[in-house]
């Protein structure tokens, strides 16, 4: 079984990928970000640095869904179609030329091409989709503190987030790789309340039941 969590940045993708995978006893599989050295670049310049970092996060996404499917089951934090949509979201604001897109997305189609499970499973047995609103999602970040990704810093982070935000909610709309569901985060804290974790644990055990993954 592989399940994947999508969502904004401090949606609480990491946080759910821990508990459940400690839930279902099995493996995480985590995003790189504090030990990436190309994010604060990126946060600093985007334009110089977005198709870098999306080949740095298509590496390491590849390089971690190959480590999963070694596995017979796991959560991964983060979708590689997500990769994607924040890649065409930062071009379409101008930090990426048409070429730098093209040599990404046709990357893209070879390396999902050569996955090992690419001939009886391409994508996951769930998408777990956190929803989060502008406000919460600021609140999350600033409990979190990575100064690269806080709007008082950088003004121009607002924009950002509020495309990024609006573009997600239509990409998981769209979403048909897999069975999917979509958990509301604004009134759940399944980090510091016990009781709301379990609601969250019980809502995705009942999708699994329902599909016969559990
Ligand atoms: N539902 C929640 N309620 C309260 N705090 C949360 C919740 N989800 C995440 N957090 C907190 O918000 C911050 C970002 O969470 P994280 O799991 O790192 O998000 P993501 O991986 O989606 O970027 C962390 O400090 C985490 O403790
Ligand atoms: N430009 C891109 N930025 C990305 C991508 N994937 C993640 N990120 C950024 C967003 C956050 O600052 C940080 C970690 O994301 P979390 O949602 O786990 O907090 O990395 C990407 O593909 N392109």
């Amino acid at each position: 079984m592989m399940i994947v969590l999508s969502g904004m940045i401090g949606a609480g993708k990491s946080s759910l990928t821990t508990i459940l995978a400690e839930h279902l006893g099995t493996q995480a599989f985590y995003e790189q970000v504090d030990d990436n050295p190309v994010l604060p670049l990126f946060y600093a310049d985007p334009k110089k640095y977005a198709f870098l970092l999306q080949i740095y996060f298509l590496n390491k996404r590849f390089a971690s869904i190959k480590r999963a499917l070694a596995d017979d089951n796991n959560v991964l934090d983060r979708s590689i179609y997500e990769d994607s949509l924040f890649f065409h979201i930062n071009a379409d604001m101008g930090r990426a030329t048409e070429q730098e897109v093209q040599v990404y997305d046709e990357l893209l189609d070879n390396m999902m091409e050569e996955l090992p499970y690419a001939a009886h499973k391409k994508a996951p047995d769930l998408l777990v989709h956190l929803e989060i609103s502008y406000d919460k999602m600021l609140e999350h970040i600033k409990k979190r503190g990575r100064s690269y990704e806080q709007p008082e810093n950088d003004s121009s982070l607002v924009g950002y987030y509020h495309n990024l935000l609006d573009r997600y909610d239509a990409w998981y709309q769209n979403y048909n790789y897999s069975p999917k569901m979509q958990i509301n985060c604004d009134q759940l804290d399944f980090v510091d309340n016990p009781v709301d974790r379990q609601k969250v644990l019980a809502l995705i055990d009942e999708q699994l039941k329902k599909r016969g993954t559990l």
